[in-house]
């Protein structure tokens, strides 16, 4: 089987990042917020994925995972008041030195509430946070599935594009949080 590929998915609290896992992965149990992380993994196409979510209450944290190869960060579009703090916080993670040039997938999510931001309003906050990397700014709907299926598509076509990093770390600090939570 082919080597794993890491993703590390980060957000603030209740953006749909474990929603959004669960669609991929096709579970359907109740959400709680994260407290630490996650890890799921999937297979998709050939290649399997380890999804790592680190909950938005642990965003102090985030940069210790910094070690993947791919960085998803999900964003609440509906939540309007939050979306500046959401851009800051991104931009706070990618100043890591380990993700520099790391693909970076922004994914508006909630666009089953008719109200969200669009995907194209987002574009223009973050597109100064994500310059000079490979990235992308999609909407998503991690309660319907809309969305995910071009998510995953981006990622592989990226995954595809760079070597497995040297991530000997991103379990051994994933149980350190895990225990600490
Ligand atoms: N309408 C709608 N609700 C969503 C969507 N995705 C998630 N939610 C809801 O948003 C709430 C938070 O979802 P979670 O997946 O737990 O959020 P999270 O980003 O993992 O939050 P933390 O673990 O606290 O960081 C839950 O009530 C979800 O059902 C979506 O696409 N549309
Ligand atoms: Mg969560």
């Amino acid at each position: 089987m082919a080597a794993d590929r890491r993703i590390l998915v980060v957000g603030l609290e209740n953006a749909g990042k474990t929603r959004l896992l669960r669609t991929m992965s096709g579970d359907v149990t109740n959400l709680m917020p994260t407290r630490g992380c996650i890890v799921k993994t999937i297979s998709y196409e050939g290649r399997v994925l380890s999804l790592l979510e680190v909950g938005g209450f642990a965003r102090s944290v985030w940069r210790r995972y910094a070690n993947a190869d791919c960085v998803v960060f999900v964003v609440d579009a509906h939540d309007r008041g939050r979306i500046y703090e959401a851009a800051t916080a991104l931009a706070q993670l990618l100043r890591e030195p380990r993700l520099a040039m790391v693909p970076v997938l922004v994914l508006c999510n909630k666009m089953d509430i008719f109200t969200s931001l669009k995907p194209e309003v987002l574009l223009t906050l973050f597109a100064p946070v994500l310059r000079g990397r490979p990235s992308a700014v999609l909407g998503c709907s991690a309660m319907t599935g809309d969305g995910v299926p071009a998510a995953l598509a981006w990622l592989a076509i990226w995954l595809d594009r760079t070597r497995p990093r040297n991530r000997r770390t991103l379990f051994r600090c994933c149980c350190y949080s895990l225990r600490s939570s």
